[in-house]
């Protein structure tokens, strides 16, 4: 069976994990989040398509969900010592050999798409790992930052590229930004709203080679419990890839991220309510929408909302979606396959 899987970063892994784990003969293809990729220190991080790599890889810091185990920071001590920023965002020791070979790579010509293989050699996820896009895709937040905030003066240091809106334009206390994805959910945790999620870049890109073919070729597509927004969105924001899934013909069935009102890990609810969408399991199946989903599992505490779901023409039902262990999650990826042969047309 081939399967094509949509992955951001911690829950997306954690996710193929379990459905390694419930259709091992199963060939799956990884269409991989690249928004939240930022440059530091003249080197290129993919955080979600290194979660991915490193969780089915075995690399992974299971505590933290990101970066490698038995890791040490003695590198980003050092650049510290010499004021280079930003301190915000943990780069481990181990880590960075994975950004320079990939910059180097790059450098050298080879597309993002040439060098995530390259990477997966070593690492043998028992997956096929395509980035969205081989073209450069960032995604910016606009937010308005307390007063004293560091970045809310003339520079921001955090490398990141951020902008600055015209002077006279922020309301009342605060100064309006854009910032990098990584500094609105690293540094500052989401702790103010986000006021727009801009996937810089997405309208000018091209899905990587392999994604197209990948998509037409599946026998079933799966939306994994990512974030809906700054994950499977940015995906889908890459023109082309949204249409070929709709088209594919085949079943497309998803995972709610959003358990009990709430989001399972991490701060979907801030973004979600960025692009208007509340935090609940039917508004994120109705975001997405009847023309891309065909079917949508909730968690069993969200059982009320199956039939709200049900009429908005998106199959619908409720299982446990806690990802408390591989095994709970193939039971998961299980009950998703099984909706998908439920909804499919002959
Ligand atoms: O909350 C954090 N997340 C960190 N992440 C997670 C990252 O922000 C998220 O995985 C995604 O970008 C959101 O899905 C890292 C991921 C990497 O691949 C490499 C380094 C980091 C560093 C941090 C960090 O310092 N704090």
């Amino acid at each position: 069976m081939r399967i094509v899987v949509l992955a951001g970063g911690i829950g997306g892994a954690r996710f193929l994990r379990g459905l390694k784990r419930a259709v091992p003969d199963a060939d799956i293809t990884v269409i991989g989040n690249t928004g939240d990729d930022i440059h530091l220190f003249g080197l290129k991080v993919c955080p979600d398509l290194d979660t991915v790599m490193y969780t089915l890889g075995g690399g992974i810091d299971e505590e933290r969900g990101w970066g490698r185990t038995d890791e040490s920071f003695r590198l980003k001590e050092e650049l510290a010592a010499y004021g280079v920023g930003p301190e915000w965002f943990g780069l481990g020791d181990r880590d960075f050999a994975t950004h320079i070979v990939r910059t180097q790579m790059l450098a050298a010509g080879y597309p993002l798409s040439a060098v995530t293989e390259a990477l997966c050699d070593r690492w043998q996820p028992g997956v096929r790992m395509i980035p969205m896009t081989d073209d450069r895709v960032e995604t910016h937040v606009a937010v308005t930052l307390p007063d004293g905030d560091p970045a809310a003066g003339p520079s921001t240091g955090s490398g990141a590229g951020a902008g600055e809106t015209p002077p006279g334009s922020a309301a009342g206390s605060g100064v309006r930004k854009v910032i990098h994805f990584q500094e609105y959910w690293v540094r500052l945790r989401a702790s103010v709203p986000a006021e727009a999620v801009v996937p810089v870049g997405a309208e000018q890109a091209k899905p990587a080679p392999g994604v197209l073919e990948a998509i037409a070729a599946a026998d079933v597509i799966l939306f994994p419990p990512s974030n809906p927004v700054v994950s499977i969105g940015t995906i889908l924001a890459v023109p082309g890839i949204r249409e070929a899934i709709a088209e594919a013909g085949v079943p497309v069935v998803g995972l709610s991220p959003i358990v009990g009102d709430a989001p399972v890990r991490g701060m979907a609810d801030k973004v979600l309510a960025a692009v208007g969408v509340e935090s609940t399991a039917w508004a994120v199946a109705e975001h997405y929408g009847s023309g891309l989903l065909d079917g949508w599992l909730v968690d069993t505490v969200d059982a009320t909302n199956v039939e709200r779901i049900e009429e908005a023409g998106i199959r619908c039902r409720a299982v446990p979606l806690m990802m408390t262990d591989v095994d709970a999650t193939a039971r998961m990826a299980r009950e998703a396959l099984a909706l998908a042969e439920e909804v499919r047309t002959v």
